[in-house]
């Protein structure tokens, strides 16, 4: 008997993810938009800082600006003007003089030390500075940040609001981006309803192309939304056919395993290629990947935590490289077990989990509940992946385990 989970021709997921990596084309097209709104979109060219940031001396402190040789008789200063935020003091400090300065304001010629407001009495026009300084104290020095000339973002970069921010503050306002792929999505089961409807009798909500078109959305790719079709091969053909034509990739949701009503791979092979079918994971078996007349096709398992993680581990990647984007592989972090784990070798276990700071400061996690590939209640409260290496069997309670955090998943 063939186990489930030794059985032949699984491939390894690092092998299908390294295949998917390989052959995505990035997008050729490129448009140029405003920066505010390239949010998760991939740079097409290179960004050079045009400036200085910041673009001269300026100050870091509400105080005063003075020359710090001034301050070895313990004199007062005398006060010669005030210097703002984009009202620079025009004249020089002189020597025995300062100039009242405000964050962000320029630093005056002559002066080369901020005292913060605190360390100082006023009296009139005299300044009494107390405590100690030192020489260039709370100035924010021209180029300390960016130097101009230097290299900001590769192209490839998602942008980020981290990034747009940088981008922004050496004056860019615009930015060349890969057009956004558009990606064709589909259902497939004659059980589906679309949220909203009446159900009848063994009907489901379809919640995979729900879920699946908000994570495109979230990823930055536009849509072409297919509905659900039902277990019928003729319908099934003329919607691959349509994707095929009209969209950069194609996501399918069901009819990948091996039951009688299961004919989105069976189609795909008959109209174009599959590449791979079946990968070594758990959940997402049945994962297949092919060509229709050069477009990719992605078909994820029906089971909803089975799409969902194919979708996260393998199509996200995918998509990241047809954006023209770089996937930077996650992390891993690593925690205690707190209840041993069932598992055979033979695929990589990707089992939704809980992770938190135990009190001696080290992380440990926990199952959510159970882990059946329809349990989207578990998938729901998890705030991480646990992954137990393909070849590894039942992991125990205190084991060191790897674990994937979710949550701001497409944070660059
Ligand atoms: N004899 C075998 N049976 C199954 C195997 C196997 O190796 N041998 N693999 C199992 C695994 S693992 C998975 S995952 C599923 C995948 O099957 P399909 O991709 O063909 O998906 P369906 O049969 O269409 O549906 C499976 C399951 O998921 C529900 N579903 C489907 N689409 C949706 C949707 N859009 N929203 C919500 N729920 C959905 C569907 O009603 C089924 O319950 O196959 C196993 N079987
Ligand atoms: O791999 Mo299936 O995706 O276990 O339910």
């Amino acid at each position: 008997m063939t186990d489930c989970c030794t059985q032949p021709g699984l491939i390894p997921i690092e092998t299908a993810r390294a295949t998917l990596l390989r052959d995505m084309i990035p997008v050729e097209d490129t448009e140029t938009i405003p920066l505010a709104q390239a949010c998760g979109r991939v740079l097409a060219a290179p960004q050079i800082a045009g400036i200085n940031l910041p673009p001269c001396d300026n100050s870091a402190m509400d105080g005063y600006a003075l020359r710090f040789a001034d301050l070895e008789d313990g004199k007062p200063l005398r006060l010669a003007g005030s210097a703002f935020a984009g009202r620079p003091f025009s004249g020089e400090v002189a020597p025995g003089t300062c100039v009242r300065i405000m964050t962000g304001a320029a630093l005056p010629a002559g002066a080369d030390t901020v005292v913060m407001q605190e360390q100082v009495e006023r009296q009139g026009k005299s300044v009494f500075v107390h405590g100690t300084l030192r020489r260039g104290e709370h100035i924010r020095r021209r180029g300390e940040d960016v130097a101009e000339g230097d290299a900001l973002l590769d192209a490839g970069t998602r942008l980020s609001v981290a990034r747009i921010a940088l981008l922004a503050a050496v004056g860019i306002g615009v930015v060349t981006v890969h057009r956004r792929p558009v990606i064709a999505l589909f259902s497939t089961g004659d059980e589906l309803r679309p949220p909203g409807a009446t159900l009848g009798n063994g009907e489901i909500y379809d919640c995979n192309r729900t879920a699946l078109l908000a994570a495109l959305t979230q990823l930055g790719v536009d849509t072409l939304d297919l509905g659900i079709l039902p277990d019928d091969k003729a319908i099934i053909r003329e919607k691959l056919a349509r994707a095929a034509r009209d969209a950069d990739a194609i996501i399918t949701s069901g009819g990948v395993s091996v039951g009688d009503a299961d004919y989105t791979r069976e189609v795909l092979e008959e109209m174009g290629r599959v590449n791979f079918w079946k990968v070594a994971m758990k959940p997402g078996k049945p994962f297949a990947y092919g060509h229709l007349q050069g477009t990719p096709f992605f078909g994820l398992p029906g089971n909803p935590v089975s799409a969902l993680i194919t979708f996260q581990q393998l199509v996200v990647p995918a998509l990241t490289a047809m954006q023209g984007g770089t996937w930077c592989p996650p992390v891993p972090l690593r925690a205690k077990l707190g209840k041993a784990l069932k598992k055979k070798p033979g695929r990589t276990d990707f089992q939704r989990g809980i992770y938190r700071r135990d009190p001696a400061g080290g992380l440990s996690v926990e199952p959510a509940g159970n882990q059946g590939s329809h349990i989207l209640s578990g998938l729901a409260e998890a705030n991480c992946l646990i992954i137990l290496p393909r070849d590894s069997g039942n992991a125990d309670s205190g084991d060191s385990v790897a674990i994937e955090p979710l949550g701001v998943p497409l944070a660059p």
